[in-house]
């Protein structure tokens, strides 16, 4: 197990920096029966590690808007969606920062580490809810963790939900209670957990895995309320990976998947020891929901979420209005119509961010936090208005999209006839089968299911959100509005 103490900190850290960490192995992924200890070794997984180490060197390439001084050592340089906002002006820049890393895959990765760097800068920020009903060691853990991850400059990947037993019951109950992760053992230096949870996106391209709550328990479910973080290399520790959709594949037939396939997982806890310097939380169930409640996390990770949503309906919006003008459909008012759909959908999305960063306020624990309420909103919409945006790509490249010969058909004989067949007015042949075939990888290919899947889920879901933007909303102007036409 590494230690917190040993290693050196080496702040922000460059893309072979970041290899070198896959590289020392000792990880158990499983993928299609094949136990893999580094990525970097296996053919379906080695290019989405390559494309993650452009996420480390852009950090250096970006340096003036993504690099400050580490608070602990000045002489290192860290990543500014480390830092633990204190003004509007912190979060203007963090979100910059999300943008660039964003623009690499189109906005199609979305568990890049800036996500959990956010997540774990909010936590920090409010250790005194973390600390509540005496668990200050907990929250002296989570900050010393925070620090040593901004400095250390890690790739982190993070499983919250319980398997799907059975969603009619509580986690404790399911499966007489042994499949959803919970404590079994204590010693005097660590806890025994085992369990599983689902699911770890970017696990195979992780230092470490990070353990908090995604949903409220029951008071008497103690054993189920955890939070902690390990390194992926740690005894008992187990990543069963879905299909991977990169499969080495040719950058021009597939110029997403053959990169930016991050890999989902559902992790197996078989009796691991997480030492207790690494344990934040342990069997605290109301604190197991106000850690997320009461530390500004919900407006946090969506000005991450909806930064990276916003590049990734441009992405959309740039896939749609160049394929309509390849094939001159731009000419018809309702393939207008659909783009400027998306682009609606692009400028709320901003107008949204610029809102929360406007009506940002510091709280009690002197964190500034984005205003929620147009991130809550958003919350209800985006998982819509993504796969919305997928289905007018669609409607606008029609059968194109099956019009896409592969770089083997352009290297081969009939490549003349492909110039002549498959030329458009807006661009030649081999031009235009790259656009389409980009665009298709984005909507049609299993990464691009995959997408859609992702962004119906990945914070949730769209009708339990709405509903609680329903019900966290202050109706005191509807009220009034109505109320003064029911008064005397
Ligand atoms: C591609 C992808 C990547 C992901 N990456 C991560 C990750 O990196 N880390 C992580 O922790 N999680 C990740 N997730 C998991 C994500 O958090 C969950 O998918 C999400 O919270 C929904 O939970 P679930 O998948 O268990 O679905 P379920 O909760 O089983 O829901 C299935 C359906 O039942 C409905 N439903 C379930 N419970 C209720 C209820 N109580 N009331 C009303 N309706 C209900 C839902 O609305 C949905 O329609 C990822 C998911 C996807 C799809």
């Amino acid at each position: 197990m590494a230690s917190m103490s040993t290693e050196r900190a080496t702040g922000a850290r460059t893309g072979e920096q970041f290899l070198d960490g896959l590289r020392a192995g000792g990880r158990e992924i499983w993928l299609r029966g094949e136990k893999i200890a580094n990525p970097l070794d296996h053919p379906d997984l080695h290019d989405a590690a390559l494309s993650m180490a452009r996420v480390f060197d852009v950090q250096h390439e970006h340096a003036g808007e993504m690099l400050v001084p580490s608070p602990a050592d000045p002489s290192l340089p860290i990543n500014v969606t480390h830092v633990v906002p204190r003004t509007p002006e912190d979060l203007v820049r963090r979100r910059r920062a999300i943008e660039i890393v964003a623009a690499l895959s189109g906005g199609t990765m979305g568990r890049t580490p800036d996500y959990l760097n956010v997540t774990f800068a909010c936590f920090a920020g409010r250790a005194d809810v973390w600390a509540r009903r005496g668990n200050e060691q907990g929250a002296a853990n989570l900050v010393a963790y925070q620090e040593y991850m901004r400095d250390h400059d890690l790739s982190t990947t993070h499983a919250l939900m319980n398997p799907q037993v059975d969603r009619r019951q509580a986690e404790a109950d399911q499966a007489m209670g042994k499949v959803a992760l919970h404590k079994v053992d204590e010693t005097d230096g660590a806890i025994v957990v085992r369990g599983a949870r689902m699911l770890a996106t970017l696990a195979p391209f992780a230092d470490e895995l990070l353990v908090y709550p995604g949903s409220d328990i029951r008071p008497q479910d103690g054993r189920y309320a955890l939070a902690f973080a390990i390194p992926i290399a740690t005894p008992g520790l187990k990543f069963i990976c879905r299909d991977s959709y990169s499969r080495a594949r040719d950058p021009y037939d597939y110029p997403l998947s053959s990169r930016f396939d991050e890999m989902d997982a559902v992790v197996i806890f078989d009796d691991v020891e997480i030492p207790k310097e690494r344990v934040f939380l342990d069997g605290d169930t109301d604190g197991y929901s106000e850690v997320i409640t009461d530390t500004g996390w919900r407006g946090h990770i969506m000005h991450q979420a909806f930064t990276r949503a916003w590049t990734k309906l441009n992405f959309a919006l740039g896939l749609g209005h160049m394929i309509a003008n390849a094939t001159g459909v731009v000419r018809f008012d309702h393939i207008q119509e659909k783009l400027g759909q998306v682009w609606n959908m692009v400028e709320l999305s901003r107008s949204a961010l610029v809102a929360a960063e406007a009506g940002a306020q510091v709280d009690e624990g002197g964190v500034c936090c984005p205003d929620e309420r147009p991130f809550v909103a958003l919350r209800g919409e985006m998982p819509k208005w993504l796969p919305r945006a997928n289905e007018y790509l669609q409607l606008i490249g029609g059968g194109g999209y099956m019009a896409t010969p592969s770089r083997a058909d352009l290297d081969g004989p009939l490549r003349e006839d492909i110039d002549l067949y498959f030329q458009s007015a807006g661009a030649d042949a081999e031009r235009r089968i790259r656009l389409f075939r980009l665009a298709w990888d984005f909507v049609g290919s299993e990464l691009g299911g995959r997408g859609e899947l992702y962004e119906r889920f990945y914070l949730s879901d769209s009708w339990r959100m709405t509903a609680l933007a329903y019900t966290i909303a202050d109706k005191t102007l509807p009220e009034a509005l109505v109320e003064q036409f029911l008064e005397d």
